[in-house]
């Protein structure tokens, strides 16, 4: 009887939804700080406590990341969120914006692979309330995609992350750099400090610049992350990832964006780093990397992570 009841129900739209405005969830408890120990001295064993603390609340939380990524990333993206215990949603319709991103933790927009249709879904998941993080990909790919990233910059993501030359990019302003190389550096890291610094205080971000050495800045404070192996390179999307990981942590404690973004980026390189020790080359270490992301243990955390505050 129930089976025949069943198809009558539907059509009868029984049990009845509530109207549309009363679907939306309110957004997320705010996640208790871990702001603990903030007036201490940031040692590197700060740090690393600090690291683990951080991973330990995106596991505990397991913050709801809405990911607006490029088509290349998608998987290693959602793949790495998932290992780190961060629970991720690629949406990008427009469609679904006012109903799903109020529900997010975070939300992470990575302009890679960037078409007119999805650039109204990304300003409006970045106007949505929740905290962002911006990765600009190759911002210096066109005019169109430099204008996106600075609509997106004034939009004021919790933190930008980018590789050298996309950051000088941005810092500049312009689309017609001689050396533009497309997705990848041809900059290091330590280059573009100066460049970083400034366009964390002109847009009021923190902003990360990844390499053989992250740097992470405010505008004022510095912070080096040094984990990592060179072949992570040498794998596509590892830069979009690491971006999504930064928002993840910032899901979990947006309270302090400078030190999620410093932490998300050591973890990662760490995982790197042991993934490298059982990787024979980038596929391999792509999914060695995923390993030991979900592997991670407090003491190879606390004593793994190389983070320090520039004096
Ligand atoms: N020479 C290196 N040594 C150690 N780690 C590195 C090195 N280069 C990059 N990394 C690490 O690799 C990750 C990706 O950084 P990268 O600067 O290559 O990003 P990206 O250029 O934006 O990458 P993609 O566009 O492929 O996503 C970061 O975690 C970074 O710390
Ligand atoms: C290869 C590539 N092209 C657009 S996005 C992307 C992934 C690395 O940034
Ligand atoms: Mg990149």
């Amino acid at each position: 009887c129930t089976r025949h009841l069943y198809p009558l129900l539907t059509l009868l739209r029984w049990p009845p939804t509530p109207p549309h405005n009363q679907v939306n969830l309110p957004p997320p408890n705010p996640p208790r700080s871990l702001a603990v120990g903030m007036g201490e001295e940031r040692t590197e064993a700060w740090w690393g406590r600090r690291a683990w603390a951080l991973l330990s609340a995106v596991r505990a939380r397991a913050p709801l990341v809405q990911c607006i990524t490029n088509l290349v990333s998608m998987d290693i993206a959602a793949n790495a969120l998932t290992a780190a215990g961060a629970s991720p949603a690629m949406l990008h319709c427009i469609r679904e914006i006012p109903d799903f991103t109020p529900r997010c933790h975070a939300v992470y927009i990575n302009v890679g692979t960037l078409s007119e249709d999805w650039l109204p879904s990304m300003r409006a998941a970045a106007s949505a309330g929740r905290p962002w993080v911006l990765d600009p990909v190759a911002a210096a790919a066109s005019q169109f995609r430099m204008e996106a990233c600075l609509e997106l910059l004034a939009l004021r993501p919790a933190v930008v992350r980018g590789n050298a030359s996309e950051i000088l990019a941005l810092a500049a302003r312009s689309d017609s750099s001689p050396t533009f190389k497309g997705v990848d550096s041809s900059h290091d890291s330590g280059e573009v400090l100066q460049a970083a610094k400034a366009l964390a205080r002109s847009s009021g971000t923190v902003v990360a610049v990844s390499g053989a050495v992250d740097f992470i800045t405010d505008g004022e404070q510095v912070i080096s992350a040094s984990n990592g192996v060179a072949m992570m390179q040498k794998i596509t999307a590892t830069g979009c990832a690491v971006t999504a990981l930064i928002a993840a942590f910032v899901g979990a404690d947006p309270s302090d964006a400078l030190a999620a973004a410093a932490c998300a980026l050591a973890i990662f390189g760490l995982a790197g780093e042991i993934g490298m020790e059982s990787a024979k080359g980038p596929a391999s270490l792509r999914m060695h990397l995923i390993d030991a992301l979900y592997g991670l243990d407090e003491q190879t955390v606390t004593s793994g992570v190389k983070i320090a505050l520039l004096p």
